[in-house]
């Protein structure tokens, strides 16, 4: 008989926030009368298979605790790094009895209009993978790769600016197996901890889990996400998640 295995469900949190130039780390930016990191953890709630969650939050952070969540919450400080703050919410979980079969759940606070059919899609997902699976949404617009600045390829004929501080195209990138990772993302915890084991004895580069896995060659499997599972990383965000989340209720 197919045991499901469990899963546990974190949420990074511990972030600054700098991209979106608030006062407060962004994770505390109220949307729809409550903040968004009420939001994601609300979202995390709306599916069956998730019953608690581990906020992975900064170690100066004296506001998560003053507020209420839709889980029961544990807690875990997270480090400089997404990875690290994530490497700490791990190790949280694995020092609670988690076996390495269990499943890892891995999601930004500024996510908070991830759709519960997609928590529960990149759930089940992992659960047939070896490795894991994450939400991404295919690329739809045309992308650029810019010219570096300090480039020998700078275009001659560039017009002479007042200020160096334009970019200008190097070349289109073919987009047909681009995707735009997202989160939730989704992994077994001793392969999760192997992998970021790896990233930090190598001292790695990573903005998100899956590219740990990458880096040992090891499948992980897109699942398309939605759209609107946008993250809060500039003020402009604000107006976009604020129209989704209208949308969404
Ligand atoms: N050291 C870090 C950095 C980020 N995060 C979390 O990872 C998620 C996605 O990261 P990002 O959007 O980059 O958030 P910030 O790092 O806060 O933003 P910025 O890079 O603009 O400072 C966020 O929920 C953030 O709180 C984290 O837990 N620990
Ligand atoms: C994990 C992530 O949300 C996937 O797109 C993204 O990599 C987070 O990057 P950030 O620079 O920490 O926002």
């Amino acid at each position: 008989m197919n045991i499901k295995p469990s899963v546990h469900a974190m949420i990074v949190a511990a972030g600054r926030g700098s991209r979106f130039g608030a006062s407060v780390a962004k994770q505390y930016t109220k949307l729809q009368g409550q903040t968004l990191l009420q939001n994601s953890v609300a979202r995390l709630a709306s599916s069956t298979y998730i019953d608690k969650c581990l906020l992975v939050i900064a170690v100066d952070d004296s506001t998560a605790q003053t507020l209420d969540f839709a889980l029961p919450i544990d807690y875990a400080i997270g480090g400089n790094e997404r990875w690290q703050s994530v490497q700490a919410g791990v190790e949280a979980i694995a020092n609670v009895g988690a076996k390495d079969s269990d499943l890892v759940l891995i999601h930004d606070a500024a996510r908070p209009a991830v759709p519960r059919s997609d928590i529960d899609g990149v759930i089940e997902a992992a659960m047939l993978e070896p490795y894991g699976a994450i939400l991404a949404a295919p690329v739809a617009d045309t992308l650029k790769i810019s010219i570096d600045s300090n480039a020998q390829s700078e275009p001659t004929d560039r017009p002479i600016s007042t200020n160096n501080q334009h970019s200008y195209i190097k070349r289109t990138i073919d987009r047909s197996h681009m995707w735009q990772a997202q989160t939730p993302q989704v992994f077994r915890l001793g392969q999760l901890q192997q992998v970021l084991a790896y990233v930090s004895e190598h001292q790695l580069v990573i903005t998100d889990e899956a590219s740990a896995f990458e880096h040992l060659n090891l499948p992980i499997r897109l699942v398309d996400g939605s759209r609107q599972n946008i993250k809060l990383t500039y003020p402009d965000d604000a107006i976009l998640l604020t129209a989704i989340l209208t949308a969404q209720n």
